[in-house]
């Protein structure tokens, strides 16, 4: 059994979960499903829940109330080694192991993974370099050799080198130049048509979000306010916040 018992489920739901932090309501029962293949983005502001929806996936965190369900089986009934395993998770900022080289960093899991079998490590290394726009001559410098974009292609190459089926990434082109950004966007939006991959993706940015996502989930104070595809939030923001948030981008789609 690979834990998809329950055929078609969701790749990601939210059953009523909610996570306190002291007084804190970080995340406030929020109830959503996210379908295999889908590019979610979820936006909101600084300290609404949303690095804590995300680690509620991969169990870094464990909800309060309510299970997160992960392709249907509950995060809290799965073992997280096994689970993890399956799920990417790229950050923002370098998270790279400073004493490993770039190509022993994305080599990290699938070493794991193919126990010894350096061949087939080594192809999946070379793959996800040339998917990821790395350029083979940075192989075996260490992190603290590359610049920021590159660094953080080889955080995003080594969260997807292990073939997860989904990959948490928060705000992993948050560091970066808007050129490079955009080249990272491409990237990651042509990876995901390739792959089939779900993802949940946070960013601040609402450019990003709109146009990254086919569906937007907008977060406000740990409620999930709004979860629609793009077109549906500019057109119809369900709160003052999520209106705030376009109002700026309406008046340009509407000509
Ligand atoms: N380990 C923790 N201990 C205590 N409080 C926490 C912890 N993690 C998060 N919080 C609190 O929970 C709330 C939600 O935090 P979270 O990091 O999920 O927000 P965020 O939307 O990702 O914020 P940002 O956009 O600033 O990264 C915040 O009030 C935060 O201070």
């Amino acid at each position: 059994m690979d834990g998809r018992e329950k055929g078609g489920a969701a790749a990601v739901a939210f059953e009523h979960v909610s996570k306190r932090f002291g007084d804190a309501n970080a995340v406030d029962d929020v109830n959503l499903a996210i379908a295999e293949g889908m590019f979610v983005t979820i936006i909101g502001s600084s300290g609404c829940g949303k690095t804590t929806l995300l680690k509620m996936v991969n169990a870094l965190v464990m909800p309060d109330e309510g299970e997160v369900l992960v392709h249907g089986r509950a995060t809290s009934n799965a073992d997280p080694i096994g689970l993890r395993r399956n799920i990417g998770y790229a950050i923002q900022g370098s998270v790279l192991f400073p004493h490993l080289t770039v190509e022993q960093n994305i080599a990290y899991v699938p070493t794991l993974l193919n126990s010894g079998d350096e061949d087939r490590t080594e192809a999946a290394v070379k793959k996800w370099m040339d998917i990821i726009g790395l350029p083979r001559d940075i192989m075996d410098r260490y992190p603290a050799e590359l610049s920021g974009g590159q660094a953080q292609r080889v955080g995003i190459a080594r969260a997807l080198a292990a073939s997860p089926d989904i990959l948490l990434a928060d705000e992993p082109f948050s560091a970066v130049d808007a050129i490079t950004r955009a080249s990272l966007q491409d990237e990651i939006k042509r990876i995901h048509e390739q792959t089939g991959i779900t993802v949940l993706f946070v960013t601040h940015d609402i450019d990003e979000a709109l146009d990254l996502g086919d569906r937007v989930l907008v977060m406000e104070a740990g409620r999930a306010v709004q979860f629609a595809p793009p077109e549906e939030i500019l057109r119809a923001p369900a709160t003052e916040f999520v209106n705030r948030l376009v109002s700026r981008k309406q008046s340009v789609y509407a000509r």
